[in-house]
């Protein structure tokens, strides 16, 4: 599958929507029932061929929250189906559910092929939508908690956890697609400049009503869909920036500072600036095979801490890892 897709916190959060099911199964006669016993509870898309299949499973907007697969779509290899399924990043958001024969071993088979459920044909319409109603609910729940996990509970954007995880996959994709001309990764790292004199000015709730207001403004200012914020630690946030041209790290940085420049937040305590500012390091890599991340916060970081030395409110130059690690093979 080429496409890949990693949610973004926010699409973590409970949907509003309502679920989509996307059905395969080549018989319009099972298509219709089935149809019919589900749409009062999901959106309901309908897949009769293979190549349909493929193309649904292919698209991030398109995606899915349960596939409901007849045996034989498949055919031949529905174990190495069902195993690139669990493999596949962007299959992992989407549950499995197989229907067949009522047999106990195609039915043992299915779960131990990693299928969420197994409905077995003739299809009881009460019986399938108790079932499908049961995995629905039990999706939330996992959506509503893993929401709860990667989302930082003072800002609401991404926590250090979902940040750790959603680099490295974007990191991997990366250093699978050599010689695409946007795998290039931008991170900007982010840090709120003498935060401590400003939470010694007006106190601890101000300050964190400050990282609460700044956390939403760099949210709605880095907004392409594979965008990321998340809060580093205490008044450090880091911006994930994915599929970027070298130049355009910069063009962000520009704006982040733009819109805490427009917050005007008042900052008396401040030696350097009246207003709230942020100090900006920013780093940007094509990943090579076998190359660490680490290398990349570690040049972010490093240029954050310029940013600081040369006097805050500022980002840095955008420290390209190629440019670095010729210099230390030199
Ligand atoms: N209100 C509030 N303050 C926090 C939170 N997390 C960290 N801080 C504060 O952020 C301040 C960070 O201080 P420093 O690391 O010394 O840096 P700074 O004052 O921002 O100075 P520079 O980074 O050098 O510009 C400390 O006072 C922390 O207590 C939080 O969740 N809420």
């Amino acid at each position: 599958m080429a496409l890949y897709r990693f949610p973004d916190v926010a699409l973590l959060m409970p949907a509003l929507s309502l679920p989509r099911i996307l059905i395969a199964d080549e018989n319009l006669a099972v298509q219709a029932q089935l149809a019919e016993t589900l749409a009062s509870d999901a959106e309901v898309i309908s897949v009769v061929r293979r190549g349909q299949l493929a193309a649904w499973l292919d698209h991030p907007a398109l995606a899915a929250d349960v596939l409901l697969l007849e045996r034989d779509f498949i055919r031949q290899d529905l174990d190495g189906f069902c195993r690139r399924w669990q493999q596949n990043p962007a299959s992992r958001g989407c549950d499995l559910v197989l229907m067949g024969e009522a047999d106990d071993d195609a039915e043992i088979q299915a779960l131990a092929m990693g299928a969420q459920d197994y409905l077995r044909k003739p299809l009881n319409p009460l019986l399938l939508q108790a079932r499908i109603k049961r995995l629905l609910a039990v999706r939330q729940q996992l959506q509503q908690l893993r929401a709860q996990t990667t989302t930082d509970g003072l800002t609401q954007v991404a926590n250090r956890r979902y940040l750790d995880e959603f680099l490295a996959a974007e990191w991997r994709r990366a250093q699978r697609q050599q010689g695409d001309s946007l795998r290039g990764i931008g991170l900007i790292m982010a840090d709120l400049d003498h935060f401590k004199l400003y939470n010694d000015h007006y106190g601890h709730p101000a300050g964190d009503e400050c990282l609460r207001r700044v956390a939403a403004a760099l949210k709605h200012t880095a907004r392409r869909p594979r965008d990321l914020v998340a809060r580093y630690g205490g008044e450090e946030f880091a911006v994930v920036l994915p599929s970027i041209a070298v130049a355009g790290v910069e063009v962000v940085a520009q704006r982040l500072q733009q819109a805490v420049a427009a917050l005007e937040i008042a900052h008396p305590a401040s030696p350097t600036h009246s207003r709230l500012t942020l100090s900006m390091g920013l780093a940007w890599c094509e990943p090579a095979p076998g190359e660490a991340l680490g290398l990349l916060l570690e040049a972010a970081d490093e240029a954050l801490y310029s940013a600081k030395a040369a006097g805050r409110n500022r980002y840095s130059a955008t420290v390209d890892l190629a440019v670095v690690r010729s210099l230390l093979s030199d």
